[in-house]
């Protein structure tokens, strides 16, 4: 009896093997070059290693990859994509805009925020919500931004010729400025306390996430329900979102004692520091709520996901710049001499107009985004079918598109490992492909913070580097790489500030 049932098995699972492998879609799929098949379970085993060895095992099997591999695993078909034309192809219209299955790990954090809404939804609140990053607002933001970069150099003088980690430092700034201007807060000590909670908070749903990536069974909602990282995301969630919550409600109380800071009527600013009356991105979601535009949930995914984007990214995007400048001295040096050249031997802060000035600087950030992109990758889902690199892609495949790795592409930067911040310089950049460089993503569903990214990423650097020298003691390739949601290193990020004398 025992061996008609082991027979049993056994042809079950062969036939489900080749109904797996050989249905029609999955021969078409089949044939985009991937890693090697397992019985039954496709390239699942594969990522099942720890979050800290991901990231390597992902860059080293991109780099076998000619731009283009399959990832499967019954029932889930995944492409991955690190090369300009597909990601044109995928990123420049609205027809693969749906984001993919992957982000529904986030979703019961950032729920229908911008960052995961599709459709009606999603284009009705980027509507309201563009108006919240236009220039004229950046430039009421920034006097905040300067304020707060005044406080980041102050911090960092109390550890003149120490060995500092950084990256808590800067995202200290990074949640406060998010706080102060977007949301209109200002995080006092006790409030600063909850954000400390909140940062760490992040740091470990992040965790979770890469834990449920990883374990591809837990995919299935039923299972991952039973699971204990459930209940530890569950309880995650609940303090980031105390955190917001209290923001909003802070916000509201100020509102309905000082009236609402709208006013279209009234140009904004001339003079760039003269404090205004702020049209903060919460103002504008609360004042769509009084119009019954979006109700109180709506507003909360949004505060959670502007909050997290806002804050999280520029936090490494700053980590990774400074960690290059301290390494390569002599353009830092070269940053040092344009501040120089724009603010003599004055203390004063930077306005708008020195910021624009900063071009030097702007390469470095841009170099520091194609090496250490803070959204490694992006992913949708395609709803229709594709041709992408010549091959046939069923519709229902899940589309990644591989940032970290695109930027990193010997064809398409020589000595793609070395920082050269000169390689985006107007005059060497006219042969690059648009597509090629999408550290913000690009078309319609791009980066809504990209300016306010870079004026925050100008104005620390600048500050920092107009009164401290860097000094290296992490060396870049000393970095491992944990690819959660974000870019991260796993070890902390030691170097030494020197004050200049100015
Ligand atoms: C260096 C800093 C930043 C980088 C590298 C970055 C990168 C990106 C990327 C690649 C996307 C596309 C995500 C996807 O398609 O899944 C994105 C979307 C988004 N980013 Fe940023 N970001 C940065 C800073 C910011 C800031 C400062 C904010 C807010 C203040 C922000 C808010 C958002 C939002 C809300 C979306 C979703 C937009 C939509 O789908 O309409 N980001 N960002």
């Amino acid at each position: 009896m025992i061996y008609v049932i082991l027979i049993i098995i056994v042809v079950t699972l062969v036939l489900l093997h080749l109904y797996i492998n050989y249905h029609e879609e999955a021969r078409e799929f089949l044939k985009i070059p991937g890693l090697k098949d397992r019985f039954l379970i496709g390239n699942a085993l594969e990522i099942f290693i720890s979050p800290d060895k991901l990231f390597d095992l992902r860059a080293a099997v991109a780099k076998q990859f000619k731009g283009i591999f399959r990832f499967y695993s019954y029932p889930y078909k995944s492409i991955i994509i690190y090369n300009p034309e597909d990601a044109e192809i995928i990123l420049s219209g609205m027809k693969f805009s749906e984001k993919s299955r992957i982000y529904e790990i986030i979703k019961p954090w950032l729920a229908d925020g911008l960052l995961l809404s599709s459709g009606a939804k999603w284009q009705q609140r980027r509507k309201i919500l563009t108006p919240a990053f236009h220039f004229d607002i950046l430039r009421q933001f920034h006097i905040t931004m300067e304020e707060n970069s005044k406080q980041l150099t102050e911090t960092l003088e109390k550890n003149i010729e120490e060995t500092i980690n950084i990256k808590p430092v800067i995202t200290d700034y990074t949640l406060n400025t998010i706080c102060e201007t977007a949301m209109g807060t200002k995080l006092s000590e006790e409030t600063s306390a909850a954000g400390k909670t909140y940062k760490n908070a992040v740091l470990e749903l992040g965790k979770t996430f890469a834990e449920r990536f990883i374990k591809v069974y837990l995919f299935f909602e039923f299972i991952f329900s039973l699971s204990s990282l459930k209940t530890k995301q569950q309880k995650t969630i609940q303090i980031v979102q105390k955190f917001t919550e209290e923001v909003i409600n802070k916000r509201k109380e100020y509102i309905d004692q000082n009236g609402s800071v709208i006013n279209p009527t009234e140009p904004y600013g001339d003079g760039v520091y003269k404090k205004r009356k702020k049209a903060a991105f919460l103002d504008l979601l609360l004042a769509a709520e009084n119009e019954g535009q979006i109700d109180r949930s709506g507003i909360q995914e949004e505060v959670d996901t502007f909050m997290f984007e806002g804050h999280d990214t520029t936090a490494s995007g700053i980590t990774f710049l400074l960690l290059m400048l301290a390494n390569h001295q002599d353009i830092q040096e070269k940053v040092y001499q344009e501040m120089k050249s724009i603010f003599g031997d004055s203390t004063r802060p930077a306005t708008t107009d020195d910021l624009a000035q900063m071009k030097y600087l702007e390469l470095c950030i841009k170099e520091t985004l194609r090496l250490y992109p803070p959204v490694h990758l992006v992913a949708r889902k395609l709803k229709e079918p594709v041709k992408l690199s010549n091959y046939n892609i069923p519709a229902g495949t899940e589309c990644l598109i591989f940032i970290f790795d695109l930027h990193r592409r010997e064809d398409l930067y020589k000595n793609a490992l070395t920082f050269d911040p000169d390689r985006f310089l107007p005059e060497n950049s006219v042969d690059r492909h648009p597509y090629a460089y999408i550290p913000f993503s690009a078309g319609p569903r791009n980066c809504i913070g990209k300016k306010f990214a870079i004026m925050e990423m100008k104005s620390a650097t600048s500050a920092i580097i107009r009164r401290f020298k860097l000094e290296a003691i992490t060396k870049p390739e000393e970095i491992r790489f944990v690819g959660d949601m974000i870019l991260r290193s796993i070890d902390p990020i030691y170097m030494k500030v020197v004050k200049r004398k100015i």
